[in-house]
């Protein structure tokens, strides 16, 4: 979603009921890395590097960041989706409806397919990938939704078609197959696909990124329909603070494997404090305000040799000698605004 942004009406009061409601998702410290092996040398590219942050009953939570920031790397190993050479190598992922264990990654398969569809679903980066190329589109939603929607398979049929009206495709799609629709089409199948169940949380890797602005437009306020229905909570990834602006409750930025600021939506646009987030903020286009923007100096941090201590201090107009030296932690500078900033929180490291 290009051009100036529109902020959105929180679907809570940030500030009130839902912080106040427990999480649907804890994830505590948690490390990721990408551990490699190439003529005898290691190699370890720590792209989640101690994140922390909830996500609460009834909220869209946003991801933002540049890319190679960690963004899916955090959610595949949210969504327990790691392959090497990926490897948690520190702390918790924690979901209400699955409790006792530290995170899908380390729960058994009959306890992954519990929750898989039914509680928990997860729309990838080019997530068409997830309709088998040999089977009718039909047979893929016999496959992950019947059992958890019960009823005949006519009553089943039903009530796919209608739900795949909400993203404005024609019955005739079930009975294709995935290379006879587009792109955009199989997108639109596999948005359906994971919300048909209405399940307590569905994570959203740049869903809608491949569409067209309409189709998108379309999709994200089914996201948001189904979410406000059901009281489902969302967490999606994009880079593209538009459609932040217009759908998500919460934001955290993302920097170097690292969040740096998390606050409820409206404030991070209208009261950025971390200046990696002020950056962003403002080389976002403006209408009537044609002034040119500046470009960030530097390069994104290589996580698998990241600058010591704040990984944005290389690059930060604010960057003192503490911030080379101590990992600046998540402070709540404000009410439900928690910043990771030497600048911000003076002495907080101390
Ligand atoms: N298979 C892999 N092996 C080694 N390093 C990887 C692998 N996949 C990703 N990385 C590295 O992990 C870091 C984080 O990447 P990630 O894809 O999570 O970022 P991102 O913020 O989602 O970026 P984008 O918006 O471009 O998808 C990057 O430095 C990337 O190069």
């Amino acid at each position: 979603m290009s051009g100036p942004v529109a902020l959105h009406t929180p679907t809570t009061p940030v500030a009130g009921a839902a912080l106040a409601s427990d999480p649907v998702l804890r994830v505590n410290d948690i490390q990721a890395h990408f551990r490699t092996q190439h003529f005898g040398v290691s190699r370890e590219v720590r792209a989640v590097d101690g994140v922390t942050f909830d996500v609460r009953r009834n909220e869209i939570y946003g991801l933002a960041g540049e890319s190679s920031s960690g963004k899916t790397t955090l959610i595949k190993t949210i969504a327990g989706a790691i392959k090497p050479p990926l490897q948690v190598v520190g702390g918790s992922v924690q979901f209400s409806f699955m409790p006792g264990y530290p995170g899908l990654h380390a729960a058994p398969a009959a306890e992954v397919e519990r929750v898989r569809w039914r509680h928990l679903s997860y729309v990838m980066q080019g997530s068409m990938n997830v309709l088998n190329p040999m089977r009718r589109v039909i047979s893929t939603f016999q496959d992950f939704a019947w059992r958890h929607l019960g009823g005949s398979r006519k009553q089943f049929e039903e009530r796919v078609v209608a739900h795949l009206a909400r993203v404005r495709l024609d019955p005739a799609v079930l009975r294709a197959y995935p290379h006879e629709l587009s792109g955009g089409m199989r997108q639109r199948v596999t948005i359906a696909l994971a919300t048909i169940c209405k399940p307590d949380f569905i994570i959203a890797d740049e869903p809608t990124t491949a569409l067209d602005v309409i189709v998108q437009k379309d999709v994200l306020g089914m996201i948001r329909s189904i979410q406000q229905e059901m009281g489902s909570s969302v967490l999606f990834v994009t880079h593209d603070m538009g459609v932040h602006a217009h759908l998500t409750d919460r934001l955290g930025i993302m920097y170097g494997g690292r969040l740096v600021e998390e606050a409820p939506t409206p404030e991070i646009f209208s009261r950025p404090l971390h200046p990696y987030t002020v950056y962003l903020i403002g080389s976002l286009p403006r209408i009537g305000d044609d002034t040119p923007r500046k470009s960030l100096e530097g390069s994104p941090p290589n996580l698998a040799d990241p600058p010591t201590g704040c990984r944005f201090h290389p690059r930060c107009p604010l960057a003192m000698e503490v911030c080379a030296r101590q990992v600046p932690p998540m402070v709540e500078s404000l009410p439900g605004h928690r910043v990771a900033c030497h600048a911000v929180n003076p002495g907080a490291a101390a």
